[in-house]
């Protein structure tokens, strides 16, 4: 998907919400535990709910490898059941030498037909660019992430009190473009979503961190904002799994739908919907 075919699903869907599918058979409805593919059966329900809401899917590829073949056949249906319209985000953060990274690429937007992944850049730029090589596709670079380790590596300072993950950016930021790239950037760092927004102003951000883990969406909205929106905000567990019994898809539906209406507001506020 191109970056105007994006902008144009945030303004006609008035969302650019991502829903994450985290699906862990510890946490699905009992019942589908007894069909042939409980995931995919639970993915589809959710799908359904909530496609009216969200304009963008987020897979986690551990949910899914964790069952070898079966996990991938359940992750391949996934993908081909999401609708046209939405943006595909394969969260695999993946990464490697370059002749490793292409075919880390030719899995996730050949073979899956996803339209995005997710790369960890800390083997530089032959780990990256491969996946910059497949037009209308997207690498998603992790910059800030909503974890407490984020705190490990990132924010370290060289000599002159830059922090590494600004470092990160504005080196990443180099190799493709902002209708190739985006950055992860967590809910939880509010203010450091400000800093990563003034050294990429043009770029999306793939925000993950509102609901389980706490992030405020208004802050993401105010400290990430570009012309363009700029702004995917995923939430996971806090829309899958609002209930676990029977009505888990129709619960699913009204927290992505109470979401949606809080983006609305802000995507007027802000002047990108009338
Ligand atoms: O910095 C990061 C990068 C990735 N994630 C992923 O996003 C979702 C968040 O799930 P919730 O249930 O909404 O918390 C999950 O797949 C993470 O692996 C992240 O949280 N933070």
């Amino acid at each position: 998907m191109t970056r105007t075919a994006l902008i144009e699903q945030i303004r006609s869907k008035k969302s650019f919400l991502c829903v994450g599918l985290d699906t862990d058979l510890s946490k699905i409805p009992a019942h589908l535990l007894e069909t042939e593919d409980p995931i995919f059966e639970f993915n589809k329900a959710i799908i359904d709910a909530t496609k009216d809401f969200c304009v963008a899917y987020k897979p986690n590829n551990a949910f899914y490898e964790c069952y070898g073949v079966k996990g991938w056949e359940s992750l391949q249906k996934t993908v081909d059941y999401i609708p046209e319209n939405c943006f595909v985000i394969a969260d695999a953060k993946r990464g490697d030498i370059g002749n490793t990274s292409k075919y880390y690429a030719q899995t996730f937007f050949e073979t899956l037909g996803c339209d995005a992944v997710t790369v960890a850049p800390y083997m530089g730029e032959d780990s990256v660019t491969p996946f910059l090589e497949y037009p209308d596709k997207w690498v998603i670079v992790l910059a800030l992430t909503s974890n407490a380790g984020a705190l490990d590596f990132q924010f370290t300072t060289d000599a002159k009190g830059e922090e590494l993950y600004k470092k990160v950016l504005k080196k990443t930021a180099q190799w493709g473009t902002p209708e190739n790239t985006m950055f992860v950037v967590g809910a939880t760092r509010a203010e450091g979503i400000g800093e990563v927004r003034k050294l990429v102003p043009d770029h999306f951000f793939l925000v993950p961190g509102v609901g389980a883990q706490g992030g405020s969406l208004e802050d993401v909205a105010n400290y990430g904002w570009n012309d363009d929106c700029g702004l995917l905000v995923n939430s996971s567990r806090g829309i899958i799994y609002a209930s676990n019994g029977i009505d888990f898809a129709q619960k699913a539906r009204t927290e992505a739908q109470k979401i949606q209406l809080q983006m609305e507001h802000i995507l007027k506020e802000k002047g990108f919907i009338g």
